[in-house]
């Protein structure tokens, strides 16, 4: 172990900034429901499903969980949805989500979730929702964070599944409380935004807000799409819109924030290393950055993590990491006394730990 008092500034400085981030009061506007199993909610599952081929052992899911592309991605990631089978597994996996993000102290996460993967794996659709409000409300009062939905179309799946997720987000009978917002996840490629924009305009007249993958595997355009078919208010990655300077200016002039999600981009090979991440770009053309997680066990990291790697890629002390979560809870969907507070909390513990 180095000694603390010969170690290099440099170093006693990046761990400063370390154990700053780690007490953040932060907001997580990126990350997925199924992608957020840690290997001990996986355990417990195929343990619950022993015919999965999901392994169990820690060390043979690390290896599970490296990724050739982005379609070996998602393949990987559907073994993992057909661990989920039952109410009970999927209230399990809410809950234990949210106490792994209250570890890290995310006062407020809005969870993306897909429920056509598991009404039409056969679970009701009623006790779907009764479980995810279940640990959303559990969840709040135990742990103090509060989670809201994005109920997101698995675009591969097709318009059956964009009817379906729409269905489920608007029938008052079912749509859950915590709904905030409507997504559009999976692969890009061969799979076109504007299809989407019947289904986005319906949960759009419903009071949903738009918040569309777009730009993760393919280009600008797609971002364009999102933004003029779906009415995107935020866009999921939106990476390859550093390609395309008009649309980092509109971006920007807009305030429509990205949901940037590095070490994603880099397991799931959309960008080679994180030091060739557009972030920067994004940040110089004056786009509003968030930093989130996306499936943090898949991709080895976590919030915690990506903030870190954002620091450094952006070069920021403690006061710029506060203005990127300050970024997260002005792109959130809390009300104005929720961004209030939060900021204030930001604000407060930023404050206090310069002056300690
Ligand atoms: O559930 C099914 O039966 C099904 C059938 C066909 C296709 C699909 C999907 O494409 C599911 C994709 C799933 O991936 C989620 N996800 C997680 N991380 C990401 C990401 O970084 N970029 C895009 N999608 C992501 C997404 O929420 C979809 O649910 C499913
Ligand atoms: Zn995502």
């Amino acid at each position: 172990m180095t000694d603390q008092s010969t170690a290099p500034a440099a170093d006693r400085a990046a761990r400063d900034l370390h154990a700053f981030i780690a007490a953040l009061p932060k907001a997580e506007l990126h990350v997925h429901h199924v992608g957020s199993a840690s290997p001990r909610i996986v355990a417990e599952l195929a343990a619950r499903h022993p015919d999965s081929k999901v392994p169990t052992d820690p060390e043979a899911l690390a290896d599970y969980f490296t990724f050739t592309d982005f379609a070996h991605f998602i393949e990987v990631y559907l073994s993992v949805v057909d661990l989920i089978r039952t109410p009970e597994d999927v209230r399990l996996l809410t809950y234990e989500v949210a106490r792994e993000l209250a570890r890290q102290q995310v006062r407020y996460a809005e969870l993306t979730v897909t429920p056509y993967s598991s009404t039409r794996r056969g679970i009701d659709a009623r006790a779907f929702m009764d479980a995810i409000e279940d640990a959303r409300k559990a969840a709040e009062a135990d742990f103090g964070t509060i989670l809201r939905w994005c109920f997101d179309i698995p675009g591969e799946a097709g318009l059956e599944a964009a009817e379906e997720t729409v269905r489920l987000a608007t029938d008052d009978r079912l749509r859950p409380e915590g709904l905030v917002s409507f997504g559009l996840g999976g692969p890009e490629i061969g799979v076109p935004r504007p299809q989407f924009k019947p289904y986005f305009d319906r949960a759009i007249a419903a009071g949903l807000r738009s918040v569309p993958h777009a730009g993760e595997t393919t280009g600008p355009q797609t971002v364009w799409d999102a933004l003029t078919h779906l009415r995107a208010e935020r866009i999921g990655h939106g990476t390859s819109s550093a390609q395309d300077p008009k649309l980092l200016a509109h971006l920007a002039e807009h305030r429509i924030p990205l949901e940037v999600c590095p070490t994603s981009n880099i397991a799931t090979r959309a960008v080679r290393t994180l030091d060739e991440h557009p972030i920067k770009e994004f940040a110089a053309a004056g786009v509003l950055v968030t930093v989130n997680s996306d499936d943090p066990p898949m991709f080895g990291t976590d919030l915690n993590n990506e903030y870190a790697v954002a620091a450094r890629l952006l070069d920021l002390d403690e006061r710029g990491v506060a203005e990127l979560a300050k970024n997260a809870v002005e792109a959130s969907f809390l009300d104005a006394a929720g961004k209030a507070r939060l900021a204030e909390e930001i604000d407060t513990y930023t404050a206090r730990w310069l002056a300690a």
